[in-house]
């Protein structure tokens, strides 16, 4: 992954997928491309081969099941989105929970594929113990803040230092921080708090121009990245 990671959950709103969702997944390459950065797009699975053709992001799942291949109607395996053209995925996000054995389950699997993922969890306390698996990062996002427009970079500063301070237990695992990311200062503060880059949805999803509030994001994190001296 690379500094700033900016990861934009696509979720399922109206232009998540279909012709609308290649539309912003384009937009935002575009940006992306120009700032030299990278936009990781995790999106709805029916719309991971087309994407990962269409665009040169790093595209993820927003979900895998840890069954083992077989029968096991309705599931999305780790396999599955590897051969549909996913570089990763999210895992246990707030609105997409499962159990921490489901969890274990899915790292062993994904990791034996080569593929990337983010563990979701709501407090920090969760942030080694969920590390330990390791994951490619965790993505720390109070849940109560998921959507309400007031990022937890304002709100709850503490969640970020503290799950800073834990994730240092485990080298190599990035911490991400979401839930009402909302601008560039948001991305600038979560940043300079120690985050290695910030999750985001709906002040993307339900943007005019989502490109431009993607830019503002890529600008801030940079900024906030070289201040620290830790770009890569
Ligand atoms: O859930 C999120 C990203 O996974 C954050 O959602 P919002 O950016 O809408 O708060």
């Amino acid at each position: 992954m690379k500094k700033p990671i900016i990861l934009i959950n696509f979720k399922a709103y109206e232009n998540s997928f279909g012709k609308k969702g290649v539309d912003i997944a384009k937009r935002i390459e575009k940006i992306s491309i120009e700032y030299s950065t990278e936009v990781i797009l995790s999106v709805p699975a029916t719309m991971i081969p087309i994407l990962s053709q269409e665009v040169s992001l790093p595209i993820y799942a927003q979900h895998v099941d840890s069954y083992p291949l077989g029968a096991h109607t309705g599931s999305l395996l780790p396999e599955m989105i590897k051969e549909a053209g996913a570089k990763g995925t999210l895992l246990n996000h707030s609105e997409k929970r499962i159990r921490a054995d489901e969890i274990h389950d899915a790292l062993l699997r994904l990791n034996k594929l080569g593929l990337e993922s983010v563990v979701c969890v709501d407090r920090y306390e969760l942030v080694e113990p969920m590390a330990i698996l390791r994951p490619t990062a965790i993505l720390i996002e109070p849940p109560e803040l998921i959507g309400s427009g007031i990022s937890v970079s304002k709100a709850k500063p503490e969640v970020i230092t503290n799950a800073v301070k834990e994730i240092s237990k485990v080298p190599g695992v990035f911490l991400i921080a979401g839930a009402g990311i909302s601008n560039g200062e948001d991305v600038y503060t979560a940043v300079k708090l120690g985050a290695d880059g910030i999750g985001v949805a709906s002040a993307v999803m339900k943007a005019k121009e989502p490109e431009k509030v993607v830019e503002d994001f890529i600008k801030s994190g940079i900024k906030a990245m070289d201040e620290r001296n830790d770009r890569n």
